[in-house]
């Protein structure tokens, strides 16, 4: 997230459930989750979407999660009217979109499902019902057609998980996005998209940069007017900005010219540290510098804003002969995304041994392209004046180009 400003995009806010003529949103916010997927704080909430196509056929497009269950339900009832759904397209089975699928078949029985080959198998695992009589299983580039609308499915495995598809319907220029271009927060949260799609992005999607460039690539011989994503705002307008934003973040270039001091302190003597080395590097010509105290601050902000700046120091305090616990966890955050690309630098205190700076580099090693600075500072307890000098020498090579 941090502090760089960035223009409010206008995003549809959907009112009175409609996106286009015949297509509708069925969604739900939830403002009462403590932890999205058991490990994020979504403090705006986050929205579970789901669209109805009403045309010759009627389709739903994906479900809700089981919190949502009666909520979902009633929109999609209030939407359809008397009539009755022809097909559930489900793109992506993580449960916060799939939950109800058994429920809405039981409830809608000469339904059919259309999903990947992928998801069909792995289908029997989330539902004690066997729904297989009820799947048609899609490949890439079949298409459905509805009446006016067709839908034309596209593959997009391990963006994030691997029955991923997305759906193209060409009449309306409408891709279904499935996870992808996903955010946290609620639709009625006034916010920029930004921080909070790419908060959602490098924690969720970031380890699979590849396969959102395959699907990119995709995306580029469609004429998009507009993204349904599964959470969060349908995108309306200036679509090249939240593709460009995907094209970047996926390619893990930075987004940003800036540095990003993650520091792990535990009686708060690196973190004094960190503050003046923040200062150093304002007095030496770092455009931006952002500090995170990572045994407080949000990790997965964190982890947000390692991916957004190109320069990173990791500060840390040692601990039983390692380095204390949050940026342990914190450097297996960016391993496991594949964080790579970095230039980056080590700040170690320890008051007998120090040992941080030596996991903090090995860890680092194990990363792909990570410029290491060969000026690291050693600090012993508190900031003395040879601490100083080092991080002197420390900024001016970090900020060299
Ligand atoms: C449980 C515990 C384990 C520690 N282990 C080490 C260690 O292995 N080597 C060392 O030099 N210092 C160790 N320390 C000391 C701290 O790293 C040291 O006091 C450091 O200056 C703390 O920096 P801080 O004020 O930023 O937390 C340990 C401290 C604690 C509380």
């Amino acid at each position: 997230m941090g502090a760089i400003v960035i223009t409010v995009r206008r995003i549809h806010t959907v009112t009175n459930r409609q996106i286009t003529d015949s297509i509708f949103y069925a969604g739900v916010n939830d403002k009462t989750l403590d932890l999205f997927e058991s490990q994020y704080v979504v403090p705006n909430g986050v929205t579970y979407n789901s669209y109805v196509i009403l045309d010759d056929k009627c389709a739903i497009m994906d479900t809700a999660d089981k919190r949502a269950s009666t909520e979902w339900k009633q929109n999609i009832t209030e939407i359809l009217g008397d009539r009755k759904p022809d097909y559930l397209v489900v793109l992506h089975l993580e449960p916060d979109h799939s939950a109800n699928i058994q429920n809405i078949c039981e409830h809608y029985p000469d339904m059919k499902l259309i999903l990947s080959a992928k998801a069909k198998a792995m289908l029997p695992q989330f539902f004690d019902e066997d729904l297989t009589d009820r799947c048609i299983a899609v490949s890439e580039g079949d298409e459905l057609s509805l009446g006016r609308h067709t839908l034309k499915f596209i593959m997009a495995p391990m963006v994030h998980w691997p029955e991923v598809m997305v759906a193209y319907e060409a009449s309306e220029k409408i891709l279904f996005s499935a996870d992808a271009f996903g955010k946290f927060g609620t639709l009625d949260t006034q916010e920029d998209w930004t921080c909070e799609a790419r908060r959602y992005y490098f924690n969720i999607v970031g380890k699979y940069g590849a396969q959102v460039q395959t699907l990119l690539k995709k995306a580029k011989t469609l004429e998009i007017e507009t993204i349904c994503p599964l959470h969060g705002p349908v995108l309306t307008e200036d679509l090249e900005y939240y593709i460009g934003k995907y094209d970047l973040w996926s390619r893990y270039e930075p987004e940003d010219d800036g540095v990003f001091i993650a520091c792990a302190s535990i009686h708060g003597n690196t973190m004094n540290a960190c503050r003046k080395l923040s200062e150093i590097l304002t007095e030496k010509g770092a455009k931006k510098v952002v500090v995170t105290d990572l045994a407080r601050d949000d990790m997965a902000e964190a982890v947000e804003d390692a991916f957004r700046y190109d320069k990173i120091v990791f500060a840390a305090a040692s601990y039983d002969a390692g380095v204390f616990p949050c940026m342990e966890e914190f450097l297996h955050h960016l391993k496991a995304k594949n964080f790579q690309n970095r230039k980056a630098a080590i700040v170690e205190n320890g008051s007998w041994a120090p040992s941080a700076g030596k996991v903090m580099r090995t860890m680092l090693e194990g990363m792909k392209n990570i410029s290491i600075c060969d000026n690291a500072v050693t600090m012993k307890t508190t900031m003395k004046e040879n601490t100083v000098n080092e991080m002197e020498q420390l900024a001016e090579e970090l900020l060299a180009k």
